[in-house]
């Protein structure tokens, strides 16, 4: 279990994780998503123990991770530009590696070398920047982490190498129970991966929330009143994260739950009234107007 206690990361007088507190459960696959500059690598980092934080701190399974190597030999970080040593091949970053965590398995590395069609001898910086990538996986997922720990890790892989990594990341949590944190823009990928999902904004944590409540917690309503005075007076009383008006079509985006929320649409007897499911893309978007992002160019 990552246990994240008001944790604060401060660059000059920036502050780019500002007292944040998240719980992540061993075996979950955790997807952090947020806006440009919202402090998702920062905070993997500072999960990692790679960045002290100003305040707060990083627990894993109940012992701190900064300056712990006991516990950072659990933990492996993947950059979203995979580091190698210049002229390394991934023998030789294989060794490396061997020799920093204990868990290192020779089986496992073979194992996923099936996997992987990649000469292990080959210089990786000959490489190109998928391959290096599924180079950062082999050897990352070798060191058999209790966490693993990626920062937009399916960036420049093919789609044939996406969903393998997928599935070995499927099978590792299944069969070792491991914790999976990832970062990542690509909303589809981590719909399609994770169970747990994390909103940030401004250093802040908007939303923590498993994906299924997260889903069954927003819908996108399509009404025609039939007297427009109605949405006044209903609008009053929902959760509206949005609202748009299409000629006598009204949308809205409305939290809570969706029996309750049809009721209220009803007792007006609207002309046309239907609730849609939403993706996370579009969760994402209008939980990010509700904490004040300027969505309104996306929605032309
Ligand atoms: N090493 C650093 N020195 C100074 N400021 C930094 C440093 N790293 C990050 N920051 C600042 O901290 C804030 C958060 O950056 P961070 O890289 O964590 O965001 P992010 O959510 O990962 O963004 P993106 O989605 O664009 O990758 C930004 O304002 C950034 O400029």
């Amino acid at each position: 279990m990552i246990e994240i206690r008001g944790v604060s990361k401060i660059f000059q007088d920036r502050k780019a994780v500002d007292g944040l507190s998240l719980t992540i459960h061993k075996g979950n696959i955790f997807g952090l998503l947020g806006s440009n500059g919202a402090g998702k690598t920062t905070l993997l980092k500072t999960i990692a123990g790679i960045y002290e934080p100003e305040s707060g701190e990083v627990r894993i399974d109940g012992k701190p991770v900064f300056e712990s190597p006991d516990t950072k030999g659990r933990v492996v970080f993947m950059p979203d530009f995979p580091y190698f040593f210049p002229q390394a091949s991934i023998m030789q970053m294989a060794d490396f590696y061997k020799s920093v965590y204990p868990g290192w398995s020779e089986d496992r590395f073979q194992e996923l070398g099936n996997l992987f069609p990649l000469n292990p001898r080959r210089k990786l910086n000959r490489l190109s920047k998928g391959m290096r990538q599924q180079a950062a996986f082999w050897l990352a997922l070798s060191c058999m982490p209790d966490v693993l720990i990626m920062d937009e890790p399916l960036d420049g892989l093919d789609p044939v190498m996406r969903r393998l990594v997928k599935n070995v990341l499927f099978q590792e949590v299944a069969e070792r129970g491991i914790t999976v944190v990832i970062s990542s823009h690509n909303l589809r990928e981590i719909e399609d991966l994770c169970d747990h999902i994390g909103i940030m904004h401004g250093g802040a944590l908007l939303i923590d929330k498993e994906l299924d409540e997260l889903k069954s917690d927003t819908h996108k309503v399509q009404v025609a009143f039939r007297d427009e005075r109605h949405e006044h007076a209903l609008t009053a009383k929902l959760p509206v994260l949005h609202r748009e008006q299409r000629g006598s079509v009204f949308l809205y985006i409305v939290k809570g739950d969706r029996k309750r929320i049809e009721e209220y649409f009803r007792v007006y007897d609207p002309y046309v009234l239907d609730l849609l499911p939403l993706t996370l893309e579009e969760i994402f978007i209008y939980e990010m107007e509700g904490a004040g992002y300027d969505i309104a160019p996306i929605l032309l």
